[in-house]
C-alpha cells in the first residue's frame, strides 16, 4: 500500500477532524456528511483516519470480516459454520477504506443473490456488494447529492441497523455492516434532499484555510511528503500512534460514560427551543457528547460535550427562513446550553447508566 498523508499533519479543519474521530470512537453515531468546498482534505483526512485505526479482530477467512467475538452479529456463513461445530481462525487486520463510486448501483452496493444456482443446484451463492467491503471500516461517498437518491437510501439504512439483509425469491442472506460512514457533496452542485439529510448524524461545513500562514504550512507539509512520503510518514508516527491509543481508550470507556436528567434536559429544551424536526437529534447529541467525553478520559459529559456535540449535530437540521442565517455559532450554542443548565433545577439529578439504550429504547447495532 503506498505511504498515506497522516491525519495528524492536516493543518486545521479542527470541527472536520472531530466530527471523523467521534465517529471512530462510536460508529454507532451514525455518520458525517461533509458539505464545502474541494481541494480541502476531506478525502485525505477520511482515509488518514482509516489507517491509523486500531486492527480489529476479524474471523480470518471470512469474507465480511465478521468479528469472532460478536457471534449475534455473525454472518450466515459464519453462523452455519459455527452451528456445524466449525471451529473459526481469527487474525488481526487493518480497517478497510472503501471509496463508493458516485455511479454505484443498488445490486453494487448491496451484493447479489445467484437464484439460478439456488434453483437449478439448491446452493446458496451470495456475492458481496460494498456493504460488505466496508463492514468494520470506513465507507467514503464522494459527492452523496450525486449518488441515485435510493442507493443513498439503502446505504444509510444498512448503516443504521448495522447489517445488510438480502432477500429473493424466499432466500435470504445477512451479513454485518457496520461502518464509519463519511459523505461529502459540495452545495453548488445540488443538495440532498432533507429526509436524507437528517439521517446524517453529524455534520460539517468545510472551507479553504483563509489564513496565509496555514496555507504556507499546507503547502510545505505537501511537498515534503511528496519529496519523501516515507520520511515524512516516520516523522508524524508518534503522534498518530498517539492519537490511535487515545481512540482505542475512548472506545474501551464509552460505555461507562454516565450522563444526568440535567444533561438530557440541556440537550431536550436546546432542540426544543431551535425547533428542529424529530428526536433523531437529541439522540444524536447524546451519543456524539458521550463520545467526546471518553475522548477526553471522562466518564461523565459536561456542558461542553453537549455543546461541542450539537455544534456538529444541528448545523444540517436548523430550519432556515428566507432572511435567517442557518449557522449558528460554536459561542452561541454553548452560550445557550450553559444559560439551559443553569435554569433546569427541576428535581436533583438523577445518574443514568453508561448505555443509552435503557433509556431511549435503542438498540446497540
Ligand atoms: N488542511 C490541509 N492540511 C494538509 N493538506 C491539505 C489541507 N487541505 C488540503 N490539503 C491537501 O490538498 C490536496 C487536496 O485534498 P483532498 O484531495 O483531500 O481534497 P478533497 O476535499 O477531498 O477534495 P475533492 O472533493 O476535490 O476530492 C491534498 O494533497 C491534501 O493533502
Amino acid at each position: 500500500m503506498p505511504p498515506i498523508y497522516p491525519f495528524t499533519a492536516i493543518v486545521g479543519q479542527e470541527r472536520m477532524k472531530r466530527a471523523l474521530v467521534l465517529n471512530a470512537v462510536d460508529p454507532r453515531i451514525g455518520g458525517v456528511l461533509i458539505r464545502g468546498e474541494r481541494g480541502t482534505a476531506k478525502s485525505t483526512a477520511a482515509r488518514a483516519l482509516a489507517a491509523l485505526l486500531p486492527k480489529v479482530k476479524v474471523v480470518s477467512d471470512c469474507r465480511f470480516g465478521c468479528d469472532p467475538d460478536a457471534p449475534a452479529t455473525w454472518c450466515t456463513e459464519c453462523r452455519e459454520r459455527a452451528e456445524r461445530g466449525e471451529s473459526l481462525p481469527v487474525s488481526l487486520r487493518q480497517i478497510p477504506f472503501i471509496n463508493l463510486p458516485v455511479s454505484a448501483t443498488e445490486d453494487r452496493v448491496v451484493g447479489t443473490l445467484d437464484i439460478e444456482a439456488a434453483i437449478q443446484r439448491g446452493e446458496r451463492h451470495f456475492e458481496p456488494g460494498v456493504l460488505a467491503a466496508a463492514n468494520r471500516g470506513l465507507l467514503y461517498i464522494d459527492e452523496v447529492n450525486l449518488l441515485d437518491d435510493h442507493v443513498v437510501d439503502v446505504l444509510l439504512d444498512a448503516a443504521a441497523m448495522g447489517m445488510n439483509i438480502v432477500e429473493r425469491e424466499g432466500i435470504s442472506f445477512t451479513h454485518p455492516a457496520r461502518f464509519i460512514l463519511v459523505g461529502t457533496m459540495n452545495p453548488e452542485e445540488g443538495d440532498l434532499r432533507p429526509q436524507l439529510l437528517d439521517r446524517f448524524a453529524l455534520s460539517v461545513e468545510i472551507y479553504g484555510i483563509r489564513d496565509a500562514r496555514e496555507r504556507v504550512m499546507i503547502m510545505e507539509r505537501n511537498l515534503a511528503f511528496e519529496k519523501d512520503p516515507l520520511a515524512f510518514v516516520a516523522h508524524w508516527q508518534p503522534k498518530e500512534q498517539e492519537l490511535s491509543q487515545q481512540i482505542e481508550q475512548a472506545r474501551k470507556l464509552l460505555d461507562q460514560v454516565t450522563y444526568t436528567s440535567r444533561d438530557l434536559l440541556s440537550i431536550a429544551s436546546l432542540t426544543a427551543s431551535l425547533q428542529v424536526d424529530g428526536h433523531r437529534p437529541d439522540l444524536v447529541i447524546l451519543k456524539t457528547a458521550r463520545a467526546h467525553a471518553a475522548f477526553e478520559g471522562r466518564t461523565s459529559i459536561t456542558a461542553r460535550d453537549i455543546a461541542l456535540a450539537a455544534e456538529l449535530a444541528l448545523p444540517h437540521r436548523l430550519k432556515r427562513t428566507p432572511f435567517q442565517q442557518a449557522s449558528a455559532t460554536m459561542e452561541e450554542l454553548a452560550e445557550r446550553i450553559e444559560q439551559l443548565q443553569g435554569g433546569a433545577t427541576s428535581g436533583e439529578p438523577r445518574e443514568h447508566p453508561g448505555g443509552m439504550e435503557e433509556e431511549s429504547g435503542q438498540k446497540k447495532t
